[in-house]
């Protein structure tokens, strides 16, 4: 099978595109093995869609399946211009819900589902942005892996410690379906945006910078989050399925 590489501000995903869908999660687990398959933070199918440019499934490393993916968002929708699926302007479908996203050259902006705050625990807020993100507004360096690994369990959500320095955001996470902290996560992101504006560190603009150092830019309009940075298709590979 043919399938593209793609880092999303360093959270790199496997994308092809196929006709039925279908449960995809054991070639979820055999393309994202960074051994013995291409090696990704997650799998992307993009299906035909009646109404929309087109459905996705999402799948995490583990073959979890998830219902948002902030940057994988950002790669789908590239996947699916430059391979004539959809044009520069699309909307798709996921299972949080509807994604707008627009492409200018190696610049994606996609406006994410509706969020909303889920619950309080202790100095970590809990919100939804498709996904479940916890986040703590705290020094980046307080990050901990462990702490965040037993907080993923006991929540089922993936956990991010967020710093604002010089009006700009800084974010790391620990994702659920990966276990283990990635080089970015989107969905996390906007949460810790979210949180650090509810907390008057931020505006309605901010610029990011996920553990890659990459840059990318939130902004909350009419109460909706879009959420820009770059794409990169690092390459396209045959892969044989055994
Ligand atoms: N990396 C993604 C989030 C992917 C899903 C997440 N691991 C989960 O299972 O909730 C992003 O960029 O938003």
């Amino acid at each position: 099978m043919v399938v593209s590489k793609y880092s999303a501000s360093g959270n790199d995903f496997v994308i092809f595109h196929a006709f039925l869908k279908k449960d995809r999660s054991e070639i979820a687990k055999i393309l994202c093995d960074r051994q013995n398959g291409v090696g990704a933070d997650g799998l992307i199918v993009i299906l035909p869609h009646e109404q929309y440019d087109f459905e996705w499934q999402f799948y995490n490393a583990d073959g979890s399946e998830a219902e948002m993916c902030g940057n994988g968002s950002r790669a789908a929708a590239h996947y699916a211009y430059v391979n004539e699926l959809a044009p520069k302007k699309m909307q798709f479908l996921t299972i949080a819900g509807v994604i707008e996203a627009e492409v200018d050259g190696d610049i994606v902006e996609s406006q994410l589902t509706e969020h909303k705050i889920i619950k309080e625990v202790g100095e970590w807020k809990l919100f939804d942005t498709g996904v479940p993100h916890l986040v703590k507004i705290d020094d980046i360096n307080s990050f901990n892996i462990e702490e965040a690994r037993k907080l993923r369990y006991e929540h089922n959500a993936n956990v991010n410690v967020a710093e604002v320095k010089d009006g700009n955001l800084y974010v790391r996470t620990y994702e659920r379906g990966v276990e283990d902290e990635t080089l970015a996560c989107g969905t996390g992101m906007c949460a810790s945006f979210l949180f650090a504006r509810e907390q008057g560190l931020v505006g309605n603009e901010v610029t990011v910078y996920p553990k890659s150092g990459e840059e990318l830019h939130i902004k909350l309009k009419n109460n909706r989050l879009y959420f820009k940075g770059k794409v990169k298709n690092t390459f396209i590979t045959t892969f044989n399925v055994t």
